[in-house]
């Protein structure tokens, strides 16, 4: 079964996400005051669990099974030399996943998470957005449904993370049209370029929106013309895991990028997601604060693949154990405030 058959489907998906559990939320927040520390001293963990408790009906949320899913895609534009490493690498880096050898294996397997792997059309990257859409209706389509695929009903978390050669440009693109502002505030070295591979980076990115400018302001439209593959599946599996109830843990600048074209159409779109960090790509933190997301972790890290929203369910693991575990006031026998 297509979750979004049509691009229609989608908008309509987008037009109908489910709110939080306003009961469970409410039970988990009076839990949290009656728990044996001053009100409010558990600081955002506090906040976490009151998150999770909305979103998984469940005023004591629990993460017994966690997936950490990472999307893959290759980019028609890196023939304009746009990343420090070649295009190949996305291939080999997908292998090194499923042999075990990368970050995300060893910071999946700390934080107790499933790893997927879904790496899609490798051997045909999107066409180059400098002279016509990244995909065609199909192609994006598919994508979508890729995403959707990877969340499943029996998840308590799901984090989501990519890896495609090229793809901090095609992320600096979908942010730059959909929140505007120079280009050059979204550009930043990826993998490494210097200098003059952020020149070209906003040169091709210039070009793509003159080329795409005059398309409709659609979510749909706006993915399957400046994303790819990889990005357009992240999109795909946040509006699914909203659907499902599934709360999403988003890791760095490219997989938040996902977001942007759906954030006007869809202003509470990211109201499931926990930003996992912020990464030193510079224009991670303009794009959480234009999608009024508060990143958990601060690491330096700009790696993508998963990483830093994986090191970040460490830390909800933790606000989870406090919620579940502390006595109450009347438990301990503990005196309340004054
Ligand atoms: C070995 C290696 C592992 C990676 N894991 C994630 N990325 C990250 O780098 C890419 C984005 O940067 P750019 O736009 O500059 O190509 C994405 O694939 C991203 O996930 C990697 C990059 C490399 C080279
Ligand atoms: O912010 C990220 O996730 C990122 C930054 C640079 C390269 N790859 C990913």
């Amino acid at each position: 079964m297509s979750h979004f058959p049509t691009p229609a489907a989608f908008r309509t998906a987008l037009a109908a996400l489910p709110v939080a559990d306003a009961t469970a939320r409410a039970a988990a927040q009076r839990r949290q005051d009656q728990l044996t520390k001053p009100a409010g001293s558990l600081g955002r963990l506090e906040a976490i669990a009151v998150f999770i408790a909305g979103w998984q009906g469940r005023e004591r949320p629990r993460i017994e099974r966690a997936r950490a899913a990472i999307f893959a895609g290759n980019h028609g534009f890196t023939v304009h030399g746009v990343s420090a490493f070649p295009a190949s690498v996305t291939a080999q880096m997908v292998a090194n996943f499923e042999a075990g050898g990368a970050a995300i294996n060893a910071l999946s397997g700390a934080a107790g998470m499933e790893l997927s792997v879904t790496a899609i059309d490798l051997d045909t990257p999107t066409a180059d957005f400098t002279t016509g859409p990244a995909m065609s209706e199909a192609e994006c389509l598919a994508a979508l449904e890729a995403g959707a695929a990877a969340v499943t009903p029996d998840l308590d978390l799901i984090a989501v993370g990519e890896m495609g050669i090229g793809n901090s440009t095609a992320a600096a693109a979908l942010c730059a049209r959909s929140f505007g502002g120079a280009v050059a505030d979204w550009v930043g070295p990826g993998t490494g370029v210097d200098a003059e591979g952020i020149g070209r980076k906003v040169a091709v990115i210039e070009r793509a929106l003159a080329l795409h400018g005059d398309a409709a302001d659609d979510p749909f439209e706006t993915l399957r013309r400046l994303g790819g593959r990889e990005i357009a599946a992240i999109a795909g599996a946040v509006v699914r895991a909203r659907q499902l109830g599934v709360p999403v843990v988003l890791d760095g600048f490219i997989s938040c990028a996902a977001l942007a074209p759906l954030a006007e159409a869809a202003p509470g779109i990211t109201a499931h997601c926990i930003a996992g960090h912020c990464s030193t790509e510079p224009g991670h933190r303009r794009l959480l604060d234009h999608l009024g997301l508060e990143p958990l972790l601060s690491l330096g890290m700009r790696l993508g693949e998963c990483s830093g929203a994986a090191v970040a369910v460490g830390v909800i693991r933790s606000a989870l154990a406090a919620h579940d575990r502390m006595a109450t006031f009347d438990e301990a026998a503990v005196s309340g405030a004054l």
